[in-house]
């Protein structure tokens, strides 16, 4: 693990001094919650790693709250209301989904007067039609197979205090667009935009994702621990939504179980580790912080950029 020197390195040990709690302030209710999302989710982490973020978070939006007011009244504009944006990048399975939920239900809980809201990049990928149409449906994921346009539009929207916008939507059970499905992001204080483009700079614009995000993070780890957590989700996926008969994956589920694993290793070597390997790792070094994860999904290092 090389990461360059603008960062600060904390060892797991060192970042969770920066609790400003000693004990998580969740209810049991919250507690419940989380673990009802994702039951294997270590709540260690959660004291250790991701209460400490979520005060660097409100420390970061508070800072940005104050520019904003400070740029306006050198502008003599009247003050407006702007949300706060988080981007979340990483991997296909490096958890970033995951991520992104956690920090949603802390902020929720924390800050109950304060609006969270949460949207993947993946609603933004073109429908499975159009990705044929281009011949580049084994492409989903890389950064040709995203309406980049729209998703910059879509932020420059939020940016911009709209009260209500319509975000496109993606099912990973029908593995396509939903048509005439919406997010509906209203007027959020926070918005969490989770997906693996959001360092990107689009192809076909001038402007990056991140030119719209107020802190972004990168979900680390090393690429055969990745693929054991793809292959891992996938086999699990298997025994439980690919047997819903409107699942993509419903006759690989009905099928022979090797064969399926097989398949999957395919997809992630030729699509997933290829993207990441081309696209997404190199966007890693402009994330403001990177959050390293070991065997078992566990955070063993937390980097924080120093400028
Ligand atoms: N902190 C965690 N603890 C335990 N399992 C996790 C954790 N984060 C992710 N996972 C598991 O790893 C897999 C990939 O996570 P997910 O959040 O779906 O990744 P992504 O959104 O990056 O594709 C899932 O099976 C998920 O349950
Ligand atoms: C829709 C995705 C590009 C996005 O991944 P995510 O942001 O959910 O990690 C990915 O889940 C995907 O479908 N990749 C294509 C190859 C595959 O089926 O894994």
């Amino acid at each position: 693990m090389a990461y360059p020197m603008n960062y600060y390195d904390f060892t797991r040990e060192e970042w969770r001094r920066f609790a400003r709690e000693q004990v998580v302030p969740l209810t049991p209710e919250s507690l419940r919650q989380i673990k009802a999302f994702n039951d294997r989710i270590s709540m260690q982490d959660v004291r250790d790693i991701y209460m400490p973020l979520v005060r660097l978070i409100q420390a970061e939006a508070a800072a940005y709250h104050e520019r904003q007011v400070k740029k306006s009244t050198f502008l003599h504009k009247p003050i407006r209301h702007t949300p706060f944006i988080i981007g979340i990048a990483g991997s296909v399975a490096v958890g970033k989904s995951t991520t992104a939920r956690v920090l949603e239900m802390l902020m929720t809980h924390l800050f109950s007067d304060r609006h969270i809201q949460l949207i993947t990049t993946d609603g933004f990928l073109y429908p499975n039609a159009e990705l044929k149409e281009r011949g580049i449906m084994n492409r989903k994921g890389f950064p040709e197979s995203y309406d980049m346009g729209a998703l910059i539009r879509f932020l420059n929207d939020v940016k911009s205090g709209k009260q209500v916008i319509r975000a496109p939507k993606y099912s990973h059970a029908t593995y396509d667009i939903l048509p005439h499905e919406y997010e509906e992001i209203t007027d959020p204080d926070v918005l969490i935009v989770e997906g693996i483009n959001t360092l990107q700079l689009p192809s076909t614009e001038q402007i990056y994702i991140s030119d719209f995000t107020d802190f972004s993070i990168y979900v680390d780890a090393e690429s055969n621990l990745i693929e054991k957590w793809f292959l891992d989700r996938f086999a699990a996926l298997l025994d439980t939504a690919f047997q819903d008969p409107t699942n993509y994956y419903h006759s690989t589920a009905l099928g022979d179980r090797q064969e399926a694993m097989k398949m999957a290793e395919k997809v992630w070597q030729e699509i997933d580790l290829k993207n990441l390997t081309e696209y997404i790792l190199p966007t890693r070094n402009r994330a403001d912080l990177i959050i390293h994860k070991t065997e078992g999904h566990l955070v063993d290092h937390v980097l924080f950029r120093k400028y």
